[in-house]
Order: structure tokens, then sequence, then C-alpha cells
């Protein structure tokens, strides 16, 4: 997921490798092609494709796209309107201009102010700037059909047109109307509004439009005579095909002015860009497929993403616009997924604590032990106040529940934070923590929530915990005992703050454990103050998973500025708190505290309901507890998540609720291992890889 300056580094780097533009943009045009072909095809001269090209590359990248069309299925089942004079075009624009001319593609473009004494006309206007060679637009690109023999002896700024070039599709009669060379132009180097009737003409008989005027070289909303075009195109009703990003859409931020296409599908070049997943994005770009065009592996953005790397080496840097990120997919987290051993027992598999359910909220805590059940946790224990034991326990018999101490209201005492820590040393395994599903914001949650996190007072070293590892094979995940606690690299108590031992010990108070805080154990980290958590003893594991509202209290900004810097938002969440933080919502991201970000693109709306954030809360708590390290435990458990929400809808759109999804959480797991839906291989084009799949209910788009 780059931004704009990112792509631009992703260029250099390419280029610096020997694989300059004109390669790239062949490969960018040809590969789009063929995904044209596939989601829209096949195309003919009574099914053509319009190709709306700009000035700049992305216009280039259009008119390969036109030649590979009108080379599989003859030039009149494509037509190219440039909206740029030709003589104006540069480098990789222009020699794609002269080969249009060379394959016969039909083309409209701008014409140019005229040269001083020519006759007024389309086929007469001179382009300016272009020197000796220029030439009317007219003479280089033949109209099908039309009645005009083509202009003699023309040689343009782009290149001279040769009847004999090679056009091995032009001796090929496209369907319906006579062979494509045989006629020149009658509409070609136009003034604006004819061109822009020519368009809208054309628009109105196409399959399909392929947007191709503005790519991430876009400044600003688009300027009136863009706009005038995609007015023309969004008015047509047919469906657009758009080429790295929907025109005008901001490649950083995904804003968007009115005109900017509404594409049904986006081919988007090298990798994914935050436009694409921010803001307005989604809805203007439809399916988005990653093209890989053959950027060195140094960029970093292979298609797909390799998922659970560091991001080394990517373009983007954090220079301008927003960090890199790398697109979570099933190849990526399969690999990162614990290995379960033959002999395995429930100890290797941990223990997963969810501290919170106070009365009215006792279903937080249920749905975040139970998708820790199904996620894969050894054992689940809801530790919620004593008046709710019953109600809680009687959902899963497979879960223990701890009644823990509670004010004459119901909510959580201050003591509890004691009586979990004692409970929890009189079992052995690995204990990890999900602190907030119900917890409320009580001053007694809050003492407790400052006890575990070890806010309160230097914590120390649990000596139960050691224990656990006796419960281990050797090769276990979690080489570290007590996860960080004081005193965990072999030499018990050696990195204790002074006097830990007395104020922490097992005896007299709460340890810290790895933890997830989720819901109100948010709310309430927030008002201790985020930077505080970076104070917490031996650095245990912390993974926080906040909606946008808990990440604005986090940070102190508003929702609406953390919904617009999402990425942004994410990696400050990670390095102020000095954990790993997952920002949740469309497109979640996920921070490493050491710069890394992640986003998930899979999941979909229908997963907006109560409960879902309490059953993310649950299957990170399980992946820590079967021992992953807490980025992979938060990396694995934001895709197995959104792949379950997948699963459980019939269809886009259909809402799901937190238990249908954690009930299709072993099917999802299963599907990772055995690679998901939506990878390179089901699309069927080696090298495009769609952004986030279709659901399966919903009929793929793909033939
Ligand atoms: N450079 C490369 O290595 C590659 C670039 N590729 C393509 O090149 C595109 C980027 O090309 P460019 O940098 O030439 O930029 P674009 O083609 O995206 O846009 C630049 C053109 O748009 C005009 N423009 C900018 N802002 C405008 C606005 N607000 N309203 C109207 N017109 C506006 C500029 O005057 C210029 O003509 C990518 O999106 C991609 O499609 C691909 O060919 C792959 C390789
Ligand atoms: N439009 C969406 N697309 C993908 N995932 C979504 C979408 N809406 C919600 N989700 C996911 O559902 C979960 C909702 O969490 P949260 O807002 O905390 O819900 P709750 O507090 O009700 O449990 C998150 O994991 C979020 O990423
Ligand atoms: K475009």
């Amino acid at each position: 997921m780059l931004s704009a300056a990112a792509v631009r580094r992703g260029d250099r780097l390419a280029a610096d490798a020997g694989l300059g533009g004109p390669v790239l943009m062949e490969t960018a045009g040809r590969t789009a092609a063929t995904l044209l072909w596939k989601v829209a095809g096949p195309f003919s001269a009574r099914q053509p494709v319009v190709v709306l090209a700009g000035g700049g590359n992305n216009g280039g990248d259009g008119m390969v796209l036109a030649r590979w069309v009108a080379r599989w299925a003859g030039p009149a089942a494509v037509k190219v309107f440039l909206l740029a004079e030709p003589g104006r075009l540069r480098g990789e624009a222009a020699v794609q201009w002269s080969l249009l001319a060379r394959a016969g593609v039909p083309a409209f473009a701008l014409a140019g102010e005229p040269a001083p004494g020519a006759q007024q006309g389309p086929h007469q206007h001179q382009n300016p700037g272009t020197g000796a060679g220029a030439a009317p637009v007219a003479a280089e690109f033949p109209e099908p059909g039309a009645a005009r023999p083509p202009a003699a002896g023309s040689a343009g700024a782009a290149g001279p047109h040769t009847e004999t070039g090679p056009q091995p599709a032009a001796d090929r009669p496209a369907a319906g109307g006579p062979p494509a060379a045989a006629g020149a132009g009658s509409g070609v180097g136009l003034a604006v509004d004819p061109f822009l009737d020519h368009l809208e003409a054309a628009v109105a008989r196409a399959r399909v439009v392929v947007d191709a005027l503005l790519g991430v070289g876009v400044r600003g909303a688009p300027r009136p005579l863009a706009a005038r075009a995609l007015q023309v195109v969004g008015a047509a009703g047919v469906p657009v095909f758009a080429l790295d990003l929907p025109s005008g859409l901001d490649t950083d931020t995904g804003e968007a002015a009115p005109v900017v296409p509404r594409a049904t599908w986006t081919a988007t070049f090298a990798a994914a860009k935050w436009g694409l997943v921010l803001g307005q994005g989604p809805e203007r770009a439809g399916q988005v497929f990653v093209v890989d065009i053959g950027w060195p592996q140094e960029t970093g953005t292979g298609v797909g993403g390799t998922g659970g790397e560091a991001e080394a080496g990517a373009p983007g840097g954090g220079t301008g616009g927003f960090p890199s990120a790398r697109v979570l997919d099933a190849a990526g987290v399969a690999a990162l997924l614990p290995r379960r051993p033959w002999d395995a027992h429930k100890g290797w598999a941990g223990h997963v604590v969810v501290a919170g359910g106070r009365p009215g909220q006792v279903g937080a805590a249920v749905l975040a032990g139970t998708a820790a059940l199904q996620a894969g946790a050894g054992t689940v224990t809801l530790a919620v106040p004593a008046p709710v034991r019953t109600e809680a326990a009687v959902h899963r018999p497979e879960i223990m529940t701890w009644a823990l101490p509670a004010t004459a209201g119901g909510e959580w005492d201050a003591a509890a934070a004691t009586a979990l820590a004692q409970r929890e040393r009189e079992r052995r395994g690995r204990v990890v923590r999900v602190i907030g599903p119900g917890l409320g914001q009580s001053p007694g949650a809050a003492a407790c929530l400052a006890a575990w996190l070890g806010l309160d007072r230097p914590a120390a070293r649990d000596p139960a915990e050691g224990a656990s590892d006796d419960d281990r094979p050797a090769d276990a995940p979690h080489g570290r005992p007590a996860d960080g606690a004081p005193g965990t690299d072999g030499e018990p108590g050696a990195r204790a703050p002074e006097g830990a031992a007395a104020a922490g010990s097992a005896a007299d108070g709460p340890v810290c454990r790895p933890t997830v805080l989720d819901a109100d154990g948010l709310n309430l980290a927030a008002l201790l103050g985020i930077d505080r958590l970076r104070e917490r003893p031996g650095s245990f594991p912390l993974v926080l998973t906040p909606h946008p509202g808990e990440a604005a209290r986090l940070l102190g900004w508003t929702t609406a500025r953390v919904q617009a810097e999402r990425p942004r938002a994410a990696v400050e969440l990670a390095r102020r708190a000095g954990a790993v933080a997952v920002l949740k919502g469309a497109g979640t991201l996920i921070a490493g505290p050491g710069g890394e970000l992640y986003i998930c693109t899979r999941g979909h709306p229908g997963m907006a309901s109560a409960g879902m954030g309490d059953a993310l809360a649950g299957i990170v708590g399980a992946f820590l507890a079967q021992g992953l390290e807490p980025l992979a435990a938060a990396l694995v458990a934001v895709f197995v998540h959104a792949l379950a929400g997948e699963l459980a809808a019939p269809a886009e759109g259909i809402p799901v609720q937190a238990t249908q999804l954690i009930a299709r959480l072993p099917e999802a797991l299963d599907r990772i291992r055995r690679g998901s839906p939506g990878s390179a291989a089901a699309l069927g084009i080696p090298g495009v890889a769609w952004l986030r799949p279709p659901l399966e209910g919903d009929g793929a788009p793909v033939s």
C-alpha cells in the first residue's frame, strides 16, 4: 500500500535496476488489457472499448491497452480519445501515440492552435511546439468507415504513419464494419466541444470505458476540461475500468471530487495506493486488482504481498503521504500460523483469561472467550464480577468462570486485580489476558487496569510462571518464560526495578502478562495516558485493538482525523504505546512498535455489528496464548477474523452477527492453511491479484 511519493520512489528504483518507463508501461497496459478482456470482454466493433486517455503516463498506459485490444480484436474494437494535443505529448505517452497510429487504432485528440495561415478545420490543425515535424492529427489516426482518404505524407510529432508498418489486426475485418485502416478520420484533432460530442457518442455505444485520464500524477481536483470529459463518461452509465486509480482520486487520501468516476474495476499498478482504501476510494474504485508490473524485489511490493515480513526497503519510507504498508494475504498469514505438534496438550495452547463482563455486558466477555476457544486457545476463563458469574457460565461448557470481587452494584472492585492474579497463579501454563470487553469504566475497573498494566506500582516476575515451562515441549513458542517481566533473561530478578520483588511479588500484588486491551480497557488506558503504556514493566507483550473512536480517545484526536489519517494514526498508536496497535474498521491496519505497518483488505461492511470487536480481541488473545509474538498474533487474528466474517456472509452487504463469525473461525483457519480464495491463482491471470476478492456467495464477477 503506497503513497504517491512511494510510487515515484519505486519507479526510480525500477529505473535504476534497468526497468525503464517504456518497459513498465508496456507491462502495465498489456496486463490491464488481458484483465479487461477477462472481466468485460470479448470486444468487437459492436462491443467496443473506449479509452479516455490523458497526456501523462496514465494516458500512455491506456494507449498500450488500446493497442493490444486492437491487436486481439481488430482496430474497430477500440477507440481512443486523447484529452491532450498530441504535439504536446512527451516521453512514453508520445511514443505510445505514435504506436497507436502504426497499429491503425482510431483515435481522437484535441487540436492545437492552428498554424499561421492554416485553414480552420479538424484536419488542418498544426500542433504547436513540435517544430518542423508537426503534423495534422487527423492524418495519423484514420477513423474506420470514414470516407476521407488518409492525408498523404503525414509525419507527426510522435512518428510517421506508415501504411506498411506492423498492423497485425488491420487485415482482419472487424465485425460490423469495414477494415479498420481503410478510411481516414472524420473527426480527429478536434476542438473541445466536438471532441466531447464524439466522446459522448462513442461512450454511448461502448461495452466499457477505460479511464486512463489521470493516475498518480494528479494534482488536486480534476481541472475543468478533465472534469467535463469525466462528466461525459459518468453520465453514460457505461461500466468504467480505471487504470491505476479512478481519475482525480487523491492517491494518498482517497478524496474525490464528484466527477471522479465510480469505476466497476480498477487495475492498479505495482502495488495498491492508499487512496484506494481510504476516504471515498473504495466506493470509487470498485473491484481493485493489483497488477505486478515487474518492479524489482527491492521495492518490496510484489503482488499480494507476503505478509508477516518487515517492510524493509520498501518505497515510501514515510516521505510524503503515508508510510507504506504491506497487504496481508492468505499465504503470508499461513506462514505465521502456529503449528500444533502432534503431542500438543492444552497447556501448549495457552490460557486466555478474559477480564470484563460487567452487568449488562456479560455477552461481550462471552463473545471474546468463545472466539478465543474457536481460534485455538487451550483453556479459556471468563473473569467477571461475582454477581454475573452464572450468567457468564451458561454459554459454553468448555469455558471456565472466575467470580471476582464486585461492588454492591456489580461493578468491578479494585480488589479484583489481586484476586485475578491469585487465580491465575493457581493454574499452570501460559496466561494471556484480554482486558476490556464489557469491563465498564468504574473506579474499580480503572484501578484494576492500572494494576494489571503494572502502572500503579513496579511489577515483578511471577514465580509460578517459570513452572509452566515444564508443560511445554522444548521448542514451544514464546521463548520468553515470563513474557517480558523483569528477569526473564535467565537471571531472575536481574533487571527488576529497585524494590520490585517486594512491591510486585506473587504474594501481594498482580503481575503483568501478555495482554490484549480492547473496548473499555482502551478507554481507561486513554485516561491513564497512552504514553504511560510504554512504562509498563518489562515491556510485556501488549496489543491494542481500538476502533476509530477509541483510537481518537487514546491519541487525543478527533475520530474524523483518525479516519482521514488512518495509517498515521495506527503508526502513532503503536509508537506512543510501544505496543502493537490494531486500528479496526474497513481496511484494518496493524502497526508494530518498530514502525511496521500492515493492512487487511478483507472483511466487509456486513461485519459492522456489535460484538465483532469483542470476537477479534479474543482471537488475538488465542494466538498470543498459542505462542505467537504480538505482531504476528495481531496479523493472524485480524485476517482470520475478516475471513470468517466473509465466510459467514452469504453475499456482499448481508449483515453478519458475531456468533456467526465465531462459528466460522475453524473453517477460516483451514482455508488459510490450504490457501484461501482471493489468491492470485484464483483470478487466473498470473501477476494479477484481487485487493479484496468478491465474497463467494456474491457470484464472482469474473467468468
Ligand atoms: N512512471 C512509471 O514508471 C510508470 C507509470 N505508470 C503510469 O503513469 C501514471 C503516472 O503518470 P504521470 O506521472 O505522467 O501522471 P498522470 O498521467 O497520472 O497525470 C499527469 C497528467 O495529468 C495532468 N494533471 C495533473 N493534475 C491534474 C488535474 N487536477 N486536472 C487535470 N489534469 C491534471 C498533468 O498536467 C499531466 O498531463 C501512473 O498512474 C501509471 O498509470 C505506468 O505506466 C507504470 C509505470
Ligand atoms: N466495513 C467493514 N469492513 C471490514 N471490517 C469491518 C467493517 N466494519 C467493521 N468491521 C470489523 O468488525 C469489527 C468491529 O469492531 P468494533 O467496532 O470494536 O465492534 P464492537 O465494539 O461492537 O465489538 C472490527 O474488527 C472491524 O474491523
Ligand atoms: K485513471
